[in-house]
């Protein structure tokens, strides 16, 4: 059986509140993501996208309406609170990592977030060997460089080490916002299997952001259209099995 983790009901999010420039992004949305959701989304300009990412991650408060995480009324918690169950990456490989920092030092202190113990060598000893073989899984050669400071890897190897922090701690969700976008064709392409292949063997949840339709058909077991702040599409199973970049292509007129 399928289990909700996050619920979104009715929200809406104005921007430029009470000048000549209020805007309604959100309009009354409403989005059900169940445990193991590979949702990627897609949605012209402007559709909303990143404000839904911002409102569930807390970097922007809804309005109205109401989210729930397992049942349970979160629709005030800040943005710190909410690292508790999620984590995001962003388009830009420089946001995920601290640059003067190696690999092994980053994916240590992923996973001490919220802990309170300090980074001593002694917890690296004790971590290495398991974060050189996550590493492995990226296929870029980057547990070759566990002690190179992060700010001089590729940006594709950057990029894959952002995408494992953010999965170490098995967040309840995982928001990715186009995080292959800055990469050339065959890095991003890399890295999205090696994203797909994480989700789907550690049965995490995600949501992710794409503007290549072709991207949004191959992966996921949900696609989403967003369209002027509302969902437009959520199709999943057969009926996604079966779309095509041109069906797809159609909803953004709708
Ligand atoms: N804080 C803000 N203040 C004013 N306008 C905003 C703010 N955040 C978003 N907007 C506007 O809301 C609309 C939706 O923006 P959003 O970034 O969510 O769209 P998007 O679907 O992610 O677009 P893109 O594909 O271009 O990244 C846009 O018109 C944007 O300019």
């Amino acid at each position: 059986m399928t289990k909700p983790i996050l619920e979104l009901k009715d929200i809406v999010t104005v921007v430029n509140k009470g000048t000549s420039n209020e805007t309604t992004i959100l309009k009354e949305l409403n989005l059900t993501i169940n445990e193991g959701d590979f949702i990627t989304i897609v949605g012209s300009n402007g559709a909303g996208k990143s404000t839904l990412f911002n409102v569930i991650g807390g970097n922007l408060s809804a309005d109205s309406g109401q989210i729930l995480l397992h049942g349970e009324d979160i629709t005030h918690e800040n943005e710190e609170d909410r690292t508790h169950f999620l984590s995001r990456v962003f388009q830009d490989p420089k946001l995920g990592t601290a640059p003067r920092m190696t690999v092994a030092e980053n994916m240590l202190l992923a996973e001490k977030r919220g802990e309170k113990r300090r980074l001593v060598p002694r917890h690296m000893k004790q971590h290495i060997d398991k974060f050189t073989k996550i590493a492995t899984t990226m296929n870029n050669g980057l547990e070759e460089r566990m002690s190179t400071a992060t700010g001089n890897l590729s940006g594709g190897q950057r990029q894959a080490l952002s995408f494992l922090m953010a999965t170490l701690k098995r967040p309840d969700i995982i928001l990715l916002d186009e995080h292959t976008a800055a990469l050339d064709p065959r890095t991003s392409n890399n890295l999205l299997h090696a994203t797909n292949e994480r989700i789907t063997q550690d049965h995490l949840t995600a949501l992710m952001i794409t503007h290549h339709l072709e991207d949004a058909l191959k992966f996921g077991n949900r696609l989403i259209v967003l369209n002027n702040g509302t969902i437009k599409a959520d199709l999943r199973g057969e009926e996604k099995d079966k779309l095509t970049a041109e069906n797809l292509y159609e909803y953004f007129e709708m």
